[in-house]
């Protein structure tokens, strides 16, 4: 193993252990540890050390600087993507891809990212950096998933469809193809999406429709 396939895994929570999981199965890296200042250093994480707090990514002597973000809360993901490049610009991110998910061939996925296992991603479809498209869900042809976005087990979309950044589609809801959903929205669990929705709104229901505004960092999980 170079010091390429060593990398640390920053959050543990549900999110970060599904996504060690993942990591194992694609048999390419080595888990350095677990970064999270939330926890007590060197207790044990879903067989994972707690190394400590951030301020490990910027120790002088650290030769390794790649890992991705485990963290399920798009926006506060994002929070620690940008702590991260603040305390060790020259880190990289890797992506985590399930070996029994489908990516098409001229589809991309962007450093950061989750695919979980039974997921696919069709053709012609981008998935933005440090995005989550979660456990047996499907993103069908020409989609797009914006910057830190996810999308929720279960969750089906139809073609064309553009999901703005940070937002999150909910367990189980279902997309008709050339909707666009903007930035900081929440799609609420169960929902059947026929009609566009802004950014930085609450929609759900059957069809959804907007329940309420939000503002970007309120808590959906
Ligand atoms: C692996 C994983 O676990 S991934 C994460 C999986 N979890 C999810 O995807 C769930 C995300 N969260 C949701 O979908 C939530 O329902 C939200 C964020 C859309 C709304 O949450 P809140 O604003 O807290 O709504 P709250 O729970 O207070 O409900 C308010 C009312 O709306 C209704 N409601 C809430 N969500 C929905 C929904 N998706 N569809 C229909 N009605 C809903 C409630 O039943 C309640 O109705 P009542 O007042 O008649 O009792």
């Amino acid at each position: 193993m170079t010091k390429e396939n060593h990398i640390y895994v920053i959050g543990s929570g549900g999110h970060s252990k599904v996504v060690i999981d993942i990591l194992e199965s694609m048999n390419r890296y080595t888990i350095i540890g677990i970064v999270d200042p939330f926890r007590k250093p060197n207790e044990i994480i879903h067989g994972y050390t707690v190394l400590g707090d951030e301020t490990i990514l910027k120790k002088e002597n650290n030769q390794y600087k790649r890992g991705i973000v485990a963290i399920g809360d798009n926006w506060i993901r994002s929070q620690w993507v940008l702590k991260v490049k603040s305390i060790c610009p020259s880190f990289e991110y890797i992506t985590a891809i399930h070996p029994y998910s489908f990516i098409s061939k001229d589809s991309k996925v962007g450093k950061g990212s989750v695919i979980m296992a039974g997921a696919i991603v069709n053709s012609n479809s981008v998935v933005g950096e440090h995005c989550i498209v979660n456990t047996n869900s499907s993103i069908d042809h020409d989609n797009s998933l914006g910057y830190c976005a996810s999308i929720a087990p279960g969750v089906t979309t139809g073609g064309n469809v553009k999901i703005g950044d940070y937002s999150a589609i909910s367990i189980g809801a279902t997309m008709k193809h050339g909707i666009e959903i903007g930035a900081h929205t929440i799609i609420g669990a169960g929902s059947t999406v026929l009609s566009n929705i802004e950014s930085s709104k609450v929609a759900y229901g059957t069809p959804a429709k907007v329940i309420r505004d939000r503002k970007k960092g309120d808590k959906y999980l």
